[in-house]
């Protein structure tokens, strides 16, 4: 496995029509250790996606550099798996057949074959190898794109927000598979969430980024042990540190957005209920 250094990143984009400049964050520094389990949460638009996007090498930084391994990211690469919000699998594909596409060029017909079924087993989706997609859940689904992630045996998985679009039960369910899946491979895990909730459950440290500017607020080693339960005592104080931070943010996104329609009392309401950060931004 492989530790991710992100050093000093910066990013701006530019709008060559309007000839404007939008940046949004500046000097991103975060070391992940290898086989770390790191989320980055934080207000909608405060550049979660685009960081996880940069270390994917499917953007660039405008300033900076990011290390995995201490190999200088370029682009993308096997070293790297991503998992994203919807599962986008081939629908003419058998989940077998999706899984196997995506190492094919790195592994001879038996070998991906091989792979795929072990990995598919991981997941727990060794019933379903010759489904089709419209055949599964949502979570069954999502649970194919972690397995074609891992089959190619990257040092890193990057996970953007991989149950935002699940119901309450699923997710739940697919947070206890994810715990397994990190303790089983030890891979280091970059994830991306809005749920203060979620990243408490999962990670080892959770990175907190803010907005305007944007940039990393604070880190939270999440000390206590696995599995965790957000009833425990220590889970709930933290859960509160962590909204607490995070509702100034959350307002300065909302005073600038709405303007003169903005009422605090009622965002705290909102955010405060259900931990869930952005959805109303
Ligand atoms: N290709 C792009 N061109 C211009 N601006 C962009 C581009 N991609 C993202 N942005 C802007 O960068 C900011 C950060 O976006 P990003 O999607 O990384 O935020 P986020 O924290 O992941 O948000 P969310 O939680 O809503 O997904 C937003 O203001 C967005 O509009």
């Amino acid at each position: 496995m492989s530790e991710v250094k992100i050093n000093h990143v910066g990013k701006t984009f530019e709008n060559k029509q309007e000839q404007t400049s939008y940046t949004v964050f500046e000097d991103i520094d975060l070391h992940v250790k290898s086989g770390e389990f790191v989320s980055l949460l934080g207000p909608s638009g405060c550049g979660k996606s685009t960081l996880l996007n940069i270390v994917a090498g499917l953007d660039k930084a405008s300033t900076g550099t990011v290390l995995v391994g201490n190999r200088e990211v370029q682009g993308p690469g096997v070293d790297r798996g991503v998992v994203f919000q919807e599962a986008a699998l081939m629908p003419w594909m058998t989940v077998l057949e999706n899984v196997m596409f995506a190492i094919k060029k790195r592994y001879s017909k038996e070998e991906a074959k091989k792979r795929a079924i072990e990995y598919l087993k991981l997941v727990h989706l060794s019933k379903f190898i010759d489904s089709y997609p419209h055949e599964l859940s949502g979570g069954m689904k999502q649970r194919v794109s972690i397995a074609r992630a891992l089959a190619m045996d990257p040092e890193v998985l990057l996970m953007d927000e991989p149950f935002g679009a699940l119901d309450e039960q699923t997710r739940s369910m697919l947070h206890k598979e994810v715990q397994y899946i990190w303790e089983q491979t030890g891979k280091t895990i970059i994830f991306v969430t809005h749920n203060i909730r979620e990243s408490i459950l999962l990670s080892d440290r959770i990175v907190l980024m803010g907005v305007r500017p944007g940039g990393i607020i604070n880190i939270f080693d999440v000390a206590f042990p696995r599995p965790r339960k957000p009833a425990d005592k220590e889970f709930a104080q933290l859960e509160e540190e962590i909204s607490q931070q995070l509702a100034g943010e959350i307002e300065k996104v909302m005073k600038e957005e709405m303007g003169d329609d903005y009422h605090s009392q009622k965002a705290t309401l909102l955010y405060s209920s259900h931990r869930n950060m952005g959805d109303h931004i």
